[in-house]
C-alpha cells in the first residue's frame, strides 16, 4: 500500500514514515520523539500488531484498515490546551471520512440512492463541504458520520473510528504529543463489545486515500485551532458534527453513572449535561451512551 500526504500537508512541512508492520504507530511516533524527532510527522503501518485504544483497551486493525499517528510540535502550548487537540483531530477525521464518502461513493450504495436524494448536500441549509447531515425529512444518500464525545467517530450510530491522544514529557523537558487514528475501512474487528461499522459499506476509499484526505483536513483544522487560541471555533465545528446534542445520554464514570440531556461541550472540551433536576454537570472523562437503551461504542 502506497501512502502519501496531501499537497497542503507537504507544503506545511509534514513528513511521512510508512511501515509494513509496527507494534503501534503511536508507540513508534513516541520513540521517534524520544530520539529527537520534533514533527510534524505522520507514521503509518499496514499491519499494527499491538495497537492501543483509550482506557487501556487493545485496538485491532485488520488488514486494509487505517492505523496512523501524527507527532506534533507543541512548544509553548499549555498541557490543558494540548488536550483539546483531540477535538481538532475529531473534526478533521469526520471531514476526511465525509470527503471519502462523497468522492468515492461505494458502488453498493450508489445503486441504492434515489435520484432526488443525491443532492442532499446542496439542499441542506447546514451543509458545508463534505457535510453528510440532511435537512429534516430527507434521508442522506450515504452514511451519517458524526462524532461521539470525546472523540469517537460513528457511522449510522456504529463506531467507525477512534482517536488516541498521548502526551509525554521528554528528558530535557520538551513535550511530545502524538495523535493516533484508527479507522475501520476494510473490516470491523471481531468480538467487539459494541456495534461497529467499516467504511467499505459506504465508500470505495482505501486507507491511502483516507490518509490523504485526513492529512489535508488536519492542516485545515489545526490552523483554525491556532495553538488553542481558536478553540472556540473548533468547539463550534465539533458541535456541528456531533451526535446526540440535545438528546438524552448517560455517562458512565469511574464512580457513578450520570443521566440527563447532552447540552454542549464547554470551553475546555468537557461534556455538559443538564440533569433532570435542572442542574448542570460537567464531565471530564467517561463513557457515553445515547438514549436509555443505547450501547456504548
Ligand atoms: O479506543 C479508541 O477508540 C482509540 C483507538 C485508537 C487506535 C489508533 S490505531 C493508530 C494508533 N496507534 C495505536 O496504537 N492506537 C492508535
Amino acid at each position: 500500500m502506497q501512502f502519501r500526504l496531501s499537497q497542503a500537508a507537504r507544503s506545511e512541512g509534514y513528513r511521512l514514515h510508512s511501515h509494513d508492520r509496527l507494534d503501534s504507530t503511536n508507540s513508534e511516533a513516541m520513540r521517534l520523539a524520544h530520539g529527537g524527532e520534533a514533527g510534524p510527522l505522520w507514521v503509518t503501518a499496514q499491519r499494527q500488531e499491538a495497537g492501543r485504544g483509550r482506557r487501556g483497551n487493545a485496538w485491532t486493525s485488520p488488514d486494509g484498515n487505517l492505523a496512523a499517528s501524527l507527532l506534533l510540535p507543541v512548544a509553548g502550548v499549555a498541557p490543558e490546551v494540548v488536550a483539546t487537540l483531540g477535538f481538532v483531530a475529531g473534526c478533521a477525521l469526520v471531514d476526511a471520512l465525509r470527503d471519502a464518502c462523497r468522492s468515492a461513493p461505494s458502488p453498493r450504495r450508489q445503486g441504492e440512492g434515489r435520484d432526488d436524494l443525491v443532492v442532499v448536500e446542496a439542499l441542506s441549509p447546514h451543509a458545508e463541504r463534505g457535510d453528510a447531515l440532511a435537512p429534516q425529512g430527507i434521508a442522506p444518500s450515504h452514511a451519517a458520520i458524526h462524532l461521539k464525545w470525546p472523540n469517537d467517530v460513528l457511522a449510522d450510530g456504529q463506531k467507525l473510528a477512534g482517536i488516541l491522544l498521548e502526551a509525554e514529557t521528554l528528558p530535557g523537558g520538551r513535550r511530545a504529543v502524538v495523535v493516533g487514528f484508527g479507522v475501520n475501512i476494510a473490516a470491523t474487528p471481531e468480538g467487539l463489545p459494541y456495534p461497529a461499522a467499516a467504511l467499505s459499506a459506504f465508500s470505495a476509499a482505501d486507507a491511502p486515500m483516507l490518509l490523504e484526505f485526513l492529512s489535508e483536513r488536519f492542516v485545515e483544522a489545526v490552523r483554525i485551532w491556532n495553538k488553542g487560541r481558536g478553540f472556540s471555533n473548533i468547539r463550534r465545528r465539533w458541535l456541528e458534527r456531533a451526535a446526540g446534542v440535545g438528546a438524552p445520554v448517560s455517562v458512565r464514570m469511574a464512580e457513578a453513572t450520570l443521566t440527563g440531556m447532552f447540552e454542549t461541550i464547554d470551553e475546555g472540551g468537557r461534556l455538559v449535561i443538564l440533569a433532570p433536576d435542572g442542574t448542570r454537570r460537567t464531565v471530564t472523562a467517561g463513557e457515553v451512551h445515547f438514549g436509555s437503551a443505547a450501547t456504548a461504542a
